[in-house]
């Protein structure tokens, strides 16, 4: 497969270890604007976008008017993401955003759907989520962070939204730490006086999240239509 990565970072030359590995061919290793380069002239069968909050929205809504179907993973743009979904649904084409692609996160995803479920309405504990990133992280709260906080919004009647640091009573807190060369590690927390339950991931290097990358643009190559990591992994998580 000929694939474009779209952010040639951390994430973007992990990506292409693993997919030249996997017999893959790297085409595109974008650092720029996107309009630098003729995509129609091009033969790309993917595109993977792992650039920078500012970037994302024109480099994946450009690779859907080429009809280039795209897995992105840059985090801080969802403001956006309705609308990218509405030209990708215009232009025929195909997308997959997730917030962490790591099977294991996905997993704890899970975890933390069904613990939110039994938690609710336990009204001795109060809920806070915690997250610790590298020094170089642009966005706080992370992607993953804000999809755990939706999560538990989803099961739980008391919360209704989420804040960084300070919450309301219907709020959750989320804690955002920056720490040099911490790959990314998410903590779930319910506390009451007399105790504390918790679920962790933590990411022992970016492997985890560049696979799944790269298994998610496998997957998306010859569909259309928008999709999510559930999509991607139907048949491991049940
Ligand atoms: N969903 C997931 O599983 C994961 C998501 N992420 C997210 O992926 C994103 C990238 O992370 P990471 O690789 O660590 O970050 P890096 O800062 O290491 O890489 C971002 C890259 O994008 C480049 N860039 C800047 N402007 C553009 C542009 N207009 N078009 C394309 N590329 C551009 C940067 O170039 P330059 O340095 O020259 O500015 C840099 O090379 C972040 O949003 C992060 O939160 C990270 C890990 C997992
Ligand atoms: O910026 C990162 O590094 C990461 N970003 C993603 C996020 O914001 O959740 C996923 C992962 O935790 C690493």
């Amino acid at each position: 497969m000929k694939l474009a990565l779209l952010g040639y970072g951390k994430m973007g030359k992990t990506i292409e270890e693993i997919a030249v590995n996997r017999g893959h061919e790297i085409v595109l290793k974008l650092e720029e604007d996107i309009d630098t380069f003729e995509l129609d002239k091009m033969e790309i069968d993917v595109a993977i976008d792992f650039s920078v909050p500012k970037a994302a929205f024109k480099n994946i809504t450009t690779c859907f008017k080429n009809n280039i179907p795209v897995v992105c993973g840059t985090t801080g743009w969802l403001d956006d993401y309705e609308k990218a979904v509405d030209i990708c649904k215009k232009e025929d084409s195909a997308f997959i955003y997730a917030s962490n692609f790591s099977v294991g996160v996905n997993l704890f995803f899970e975890l933390n759907r069904k613990l939110a479920k039994m938690m609710n309405g336990m009204s001795d504990y109060e809920v806070e989520i915690e997250e610790i990133h590298h020094t170089q992280k642009q966005d706080a709260p992370s992607g993953t962070a804000i999809s755990l906080a939706q999560q538990i919004i989803t099961e739980n009647d008391k919360k209704n939204n989420w804040q960084l640091d300070h919450a309301e009573e219907d709020e959750i807190p989320v804690k955002a730490k920056r720490i040099e060369n911490v790959p990314g590690t998410h903590t779930v927390s319910y506390i009451s006086k007399i105790d504390t339950i918790e679920i962790m991931h933590t990411a022992k290097s970016r492997e985890g999240f560049a696979l799944g990358a790269v298994i998610s643009a496998e997957w998306i190559k010859d569909k259309k239509g928008v999709f999510t990591m559930k999509d991607v992994l139907s048949d491991q998580i049940k």
